[in-house]
């Protein structure tokens, strides 16, 4: 069945038990998942097994970033794990993405989507031109969209900020995943550029990656509801 919701929640756990237990509370009718970089260090693929064993498509999130060769085969072990998306660093380059993309079209029915992570929604201005980068978060996303495309990438990371000029630039169907989603109210936290579920989706982001605004909710069943009605998904 596929999942008409464009949530994913953000898994973000140092055990198993605790990724899990937030799994069994939520629906693969209602949200898809994402395992980062904490849960897989912990964890490893029994995280992918328990989460597909659930009925869960899964976004691998571990943003490779190394040379060709390394992440080609690390992107190909991925989607033989069966995982639903994912990613890389479109700063590794134009030829390191194309090693990435030619390792899934190896791939016999291959459904794994590879997507390139631009700027992180962490990052404003300021943390760009620290790490000599004298460009917008805007202009620098666009650039590395742009080359993530002609790289042969599905799709990008970006902030929803960043979507209707990618979706205008690139097309509707370059796929644009996009974390740094607050409902009205929510906190913050790390992130700095922002958009609320209902302005990113009017923006042309096709996934919305919600972690803390779901995880650490009183409620959690009840904040991701609340977040699908604001959108209109009917399940
Ligand atoms: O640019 C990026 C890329 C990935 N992320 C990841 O998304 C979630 C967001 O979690 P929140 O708690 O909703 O802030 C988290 O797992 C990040 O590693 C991102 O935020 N920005």
């Amino acid at each position: 069945m596929t999942c008409q919701s464009p949530i994913v929640v953000a898994l973000d756990y140092p055990t198993i038990e605790q990724a899990t237990a937030m799994a069994k509370r939520l629906d693969p009718a209602l949200c898809r998942v994402k395992v980062g970089k904490e849960l897989f260090t912990k964890v490893g693929p029994a995280i992918l097994d328990q989460l597909h064993t659930l009925g869960f498509d899964v976004f691998l999130d571990l943003k490779f970033h190394d040379i060709p060769n390394t992440v080609a085969a690390a992107v190909s072990v991925a989607a033989k794990e069966g995982v639903w998306m994912v990613n890389v660093h479109a700063s590794g380059g134009r030829r390191m993405m194309e090693a990435s993309a030619n390792a899934l079209s190896a791939i016999q029915d291959n459904k794994t989507l590879l997507i390139a992570v631009t700027v992180l929604t962490s990052m404003d201005q300021s943390d760009l031109l620290e790490v000599g980068i004298d460009l917008t978060p805007q202009e620098h996303v666009m650039r590395l969209a742009a080359l993530a495309k002609q790289s042969g990438m599905d799709g990008v990371v970006c902030s929803a900020q960043e979507s209707s000029m990618l979706a205008q630039k690139l097309g509707s169907d370059f796929v644009l995943v996009t974390p740094g989603i607050r409902p009205v109210g929510a906190e913050q936290g790390d992130q700095k550029r922002i958009m609320t579920p209902t302005e990113a989706m009017s923006a042309g982001s096709h996934y919305l990656v919600m972690g803390r605004p779901i995880t650490r909710a009183q409620d959690p069943i009840q904040a991701l509801m609340s977040a699908n009605n604001e959108l209109g998904v009917v399940i």
